[in-house]
């Protein structure tokens, strides 16, 4: 319930909506309690005596409270839409950015699938609860107690029919709500196992394929899909025998009543109309009860996408700035002193005292076996992770010390993977540096040597790149990507193996071009490959998180052994390196 009451921030700005939604439904509720009256008097003073004026007279007043409990209801629904849609939109939008914000490391715990989940059929939950509150929660329990008020009021003789059918109602419901409640948790929890497995699935589509295993996924969804479906056939038929119950429970009472009240005309201690007014007042005791289990119901499915939401919005990400961030530009000098880090604090570290110091113009290439920490080397610099010990310098300060975004926008980053938006190649490489000139651009698709390829496209730098941008090579994307780092004449440039996918030659051109164009730039080369890294200024040899050896090709060539075991692999026939 405190993740709940904790998101009510959200309402406060739709306050107004909010209160007006269920005024009006009181004007409903309050039509819809004095009909049955109405009738009562056309049916035992108009009709019963033969005054049709009077049946006229009531029976326009009957029209004048349906027309008015109509406005009632409508204004209630548009306002109360209103109320939950805007509510839910700002509850999406906060959710986005924070998300937006998260670091890595946050991320990795929330994982992508319950994340989605989150942003969709979660808020869609908070959504649905609220509308529904806002309609019933004044409908339900006032026409409930309304009803027995007047029942009370105008039917006293068949009031002992109210004391025993409202018990046994008021029971059944609560005690079918609370089963419901517990079992639509159970579907809540099935529709996140479907929407993990389909994420899963689409993103992986190219693999399954390549491996056959489409039977086997298949078999997988319709695991999760079948348990969905018990899960929602289980909860739906508890609804399905309250329904019959209830029915079954209130026409025993309309019999009693018909069996109690004819007794009473005969006697004419009762009349006919007031007979007819307490079953209409039964059947609206009967919803109103409904009508307060289903809000109940809808706020007890609601409550665990809240809590969800609230732990997504309560997340603090791990990487934040100081109070007063340093907003000096950065020049490029990059220190690291002692570092290490390890992405499970629990586990042995990635990284042990990582010790280098790289001068602003320098090339600097890391290289080692896989899995030796090469990525997590330069994930740091952008504060991706941020380290356990030790510290980074950036022109002599601590880099915890900058501003978050200036420091990332002094920094060109080409992660491994290269990521591409579903956008134009334009829109892709000026998502690098939004206020580059065309010249700007244009040399940075050179530099990366992307430019010949997006000349034959058909639309050029407009051609659309489609979502997970499988309509490029892997060696295109690198491309792309690369241009993207290039375009922001950063001050640090980070190139995690980007050029894996690209042919030797124009790798060589690239490293041509990024050496001729990014004199000032410091430069971070990571690769696998030794022809890659063999002009670097300083390489770093990495072994199981351990800097092993650091110096020129030649320097690590002549005394450095890891480096020479490297090498030896990399040999081709007749000594040179295979490039
Ligand atoms: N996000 C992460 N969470 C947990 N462990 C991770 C994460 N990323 C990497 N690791 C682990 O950290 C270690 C170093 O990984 P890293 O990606 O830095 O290696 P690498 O040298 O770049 O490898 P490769 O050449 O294969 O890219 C590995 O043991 C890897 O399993």
């Amino acid at each position: 319930m405190q993740a709940v009451l904790s998101l009510k921030k959200y309402l406060k700005p739709y306050m107004v909506f909010a209160i007006i939604a269920p005024v009006m439904m009181l004007l409903e509720v309050a039509m819809d309690l004095v009909q049955p009256t109405i009738m009562q008097h056309i049916i035992d003073n108009g009709i019963a005596k033969g005054d049709t004026a009077y049946v006229f007279q009531m029976f326009g007043l009957m029209i004048l409270c349906a027309v008015i409990g109509l406005i009632g209801g409508v204004g209630c629904s548009i306002y109360a839409s209103k109320t939950a849609i805007n509510f839910s939109a700002d509850i999406r939008q906060d959710l986005y950015e924070t998300i937006t914000y998260f670091s890595n490391s946050n991320k990795d715990r929330f994982t992508l699938g319950k994340l989605i989940t989150n942003i969709t059929s979660d808020v869609e939950m908070l959504q649905r609860a609220l509308t529904m509150l806002l309609k019933m929660f004044i409908r339900g329990p006032f026409t409930f107690i309304g009803a027995i008020v007047i029942v009370f009021l105008t039917a006293r003789e068949l009031f002992p029919i109210l004391l025993v059918v409202v018990p046994i109602l008021a029971f059944a419901i609560f005690f079918f709500t609370r089963l419901s409640g517990k079992l639509f948790l159970k579907v809540q929890e099935a529709v996140d196992g479907v929407n993990i497995r389909v994420q899963e699935n689409l993103a992986g589509i190219r693999v399954i394929k390549a491996y056959n295993r489409k039977h086997h996924q298949i078999q997988q969804f319709t695991s999760v899909n079948e348990n969905l479906m018990k899960r929602n056939i289980h909860a739906d038929q508890i609804i399905g025998i309250l329904m019959p119950l209830t029915a079954f429970v209130v026409n025993m009472g309309i019999i009693a009543a018909l069996w109690m009240g004819a007794i009473k005309v005969e006697n004419s201690t009762i009349e006919v109309g007031v007979i007819l007014a307490f079953i209409n007042y039964l059947m609206m005791i009967m919803g109103g009860l409904m009508g307060s289990s289903s809000v109940l119901m809808q706020i007890a499915r609601a409550i665990p996408s809240a809590k969800r939401i609230v732990a997504v919005l309560e997340e603090q990400s791990e990487i934040t700035n100081l109070e007063n961030p340093v907003l000096t530009p950065i020049k490029g000098e990059v220190e690291f002193d002692q570092v290490s880090f390890a992405y499970n604090k629990n586990n042995e570290p990635v990284l042990k005292n990582i010790t280098f110091k790289a001068k602003p113009g320098e090339t600097i290439g890391i290289i080692g076996m896989t899995g030796s920490g090469k990525s997590s080397i330069i994930n740091l610099i952008p504060r991706m992770f941020d380290v356990d010990k030790g510290v980074i310098r950036i022109d002599g300060l601590p880099i915890k010390e900058y501003d978050l975004s200036m420091l990332r926008g002094a920094i060109g980053f080409t992660p491994q993977k290269a990521t591409l938006f579903s956008r134009t190649i334009e829109e892709n490489v000026r998502y690098g540096n939004n206020e580059a000139t065309m010249e700007e651009f244009i040399e940075a698709l050179e530099a990366s040597c992307a430019f010949e390829f997006v000349e034959k496209l058909d639309t050029k730098e407009q051609y659309r790149v489609t979502q997970g941008a499988t309509n490029l090579s892997g060696g295109q994307k690198q491309r792309l990507a690369m241009a993207r780092a290039l375009i922001r004449k950063p001050a640090i440039l980070i190139l995690d193996d980007t050029t894996s996918a690209v042919d030797s030659i124009s790798e060589k051109r690239i490293q041509k071009a990024i050496e001729e164009n990014f004199r000032e730039s410091t430069k971070f080369i990571v690769s696998s490959k030794i022809s890659s890294l063999r002009h670097a200024d300083k390489i770093l040899v990495l072994d199981d998180g351990v800097i092993v050896g650091q110096g020129t090709h030649e320097e690590l060539l002549e005394k450095n052994k890891a480096y020479q075991e490297i090498v030896s692999t990399q040999l081709v026939r007749g000594g040179t390196l295979h490039e």
